[in-house]
C-alpha cells in the first residue's frame, strides 16, 4: 500500500485554545477519506497544516513517505480550502488558462478537466454567470489541472442546493474511481457515508475514530432487556465474550454486541441460566446515532 500522507502527533494551539490535539492518521493511495466533525472540531486547521498554510505547534507530517520536500510534494496535491475565487468578468476557460500559466500546465488539459466536472458546454460563459455549484465545479476542474495524486476539499458541498450537492458528490466519486486519492472535510455524516471509504472523526481537535466507514456501519447492534433478576443477568452478560459495554438506564439494560447474535439465541442463553426476560428488543444503531454518541458523550 502506497502512503500519500502521514500525520503524526500533530498539535495546533491558537493561544490558549488547542484546535488540534495530538492527531495521527495515515492516508493511503486510492481511498476516499473524510475528516468528520462538528463545527470548530479542527478539520480546516488540519487541512491547513498539511497544506503549509497553517503552522503546526507540535508533531510531524510527511507527504509521499518523506521522499520529497513538502514544497515539492504540494505540486502533486490539488486543494480547495476556500470559496472558489476566479475573475468574474473572465470565462471559465480564460480563468483556467490563467491557472495553467501559474501552475506551468499545458492548456490542453482544460477541456478534459471541464468535461470531468460537467462544464465543457459552459466553457465560454463568464464566471459571474455561474451558480455556486458551477463555481465549485470550476474550482474542482482547476484543482485537477496538474493531475494531482490527491485532491483535498474543505466542506465541498457547503451552501449548495440538493441538486448541486448531488452533482459535486458524483463528481468526487468519479474522480476517485479514476484513481485520485481524496481527502475531504465535512460536518455532514451523510456526506461521509455516501462518498468516503475511510473516516477520521474529530471532536474538539481530538481523534475519536479512524477507520473504514463500513466498519462503523457494520456494528453488530445491541439488545435492550429487562428480566426477573437484572443483577444476575448483568453478571452473566459481563462474563460473556459476545458482549462489550453493558449500560443500565431507567431500569433498562443495554448490552452491546461484539459479534452477531439473534434475539432467539439471546433469549435461550438467558433461559438456560434461569433468567426470565420481561422485555427484549434488538436494535442496530445507525451511523448517525453512533456518530452522535462519539461526538457528544466523550
Ligand atoms: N486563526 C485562528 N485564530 C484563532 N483561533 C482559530 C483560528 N482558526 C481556527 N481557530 C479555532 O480553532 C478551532 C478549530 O477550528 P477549525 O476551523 O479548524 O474547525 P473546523 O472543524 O474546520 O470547523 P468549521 O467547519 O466551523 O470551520 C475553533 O475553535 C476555531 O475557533
Amino acid at each position: 500500500m502506497e502512503t500519500i500522507l502521514n500525520i503524526k502527533n500533530i498539535t495546533k494551539k491558537y493561544g490558549s485554545l488547542t484546535a488540534v490535539k495530538n492527531l495521527s492518521f495515515t492516508i493511503e493511495k486510492g481511498h476516499v477519506y473524510g475528516i468528520l466533525g462538528p463545527n470548530g472540531s479542527g478539520k480546516s486547521t488540519t487541512l491547513g497544516i498539511v497544506l503549509n498554510v497553517v503552522n503546526k505547534t507540535e508533531g510531524e507530517f510527511s507527504w509521499f513517505n518523506g521522499s520529497v520536500s513538502t514544497h515539492e510534494a504540494l505540486k502533486k496535491v490539488g486543494a480547495i480550502i476556500e470559496r472558489p475565487n476566479f475573475y468574474p468578468y473572465m470565462t471559465a476557460v480564460q480563468n483556467l488558462k490563467l491557472v495553467c500559466k501559474i501552475k506551468g500546465v499545458s492548456f490542453n488539459k482544460i477541456d478534459e478537466k471541464l468535461e470531468i466536472v460537467g462544464l465543457l458546454d459552459r466553457k465560454d460563459s463568464k464566471f459571474s454567470a455561474f451558480s455556486l455549484g458551477m463555481k465549485q465545479r470550476l474550482a474542482i476542474a482547476s484543482a485537477l489541472l496538474n493531475d494531482p495524486e490527491i485532491l483535498i476539499l474543505d466542506e465541498p458541498t457547503n451552501g449548495l442546493d440538493p441538486k448541486g450537492i448531488h452533482q459535486i458528490r458524483e463528481i468526487i466519486k468519479q474522480i476517485a474511481v479514476n484513481g485520485t486519492t481524496i481527502l475531504l472535510a465535512s460536518h455532514l455524516l451523510d456526506e461521509v457515508e455516501k462518498v468516503c471509504s475511510h473516516v477520521v472523526v474529530l471532536r474538539k481537535g481530538v481523534k475519536l475514530y479512524a477507520g473504514r466507514v463500513d466498519a462503523i456501519t457494520s456494528s453488530h447492534g445491541f439488545f435492550e432487556v429487562q428480566s426477573n433478576d437484572d443483577t444476575e443477568m448483568i453478571k452473566l452478560l459481563e462474563n460473556n465474550p459476545s458482549f462489550g459495554d453493558i449500560k443500565v438506564q431507567n431500569n433498562l439494560v443495554t448490552a452491546f454486541l461484539k459479534e452477531p447474535m439473534k434475539s432467539e439465541d439471546f433469549n435461550k442463553l438467558m433461559f438456560e441460566n434461569n433468567i426470565i426476560l420481561t422485555h427484549l428488543v434488538q436494535r442496530k444503531e445507525s451511523l448517525e446515532e453512533q456518530f452522535l454518541q462519539l461526538t457528544d458523550h466523550q
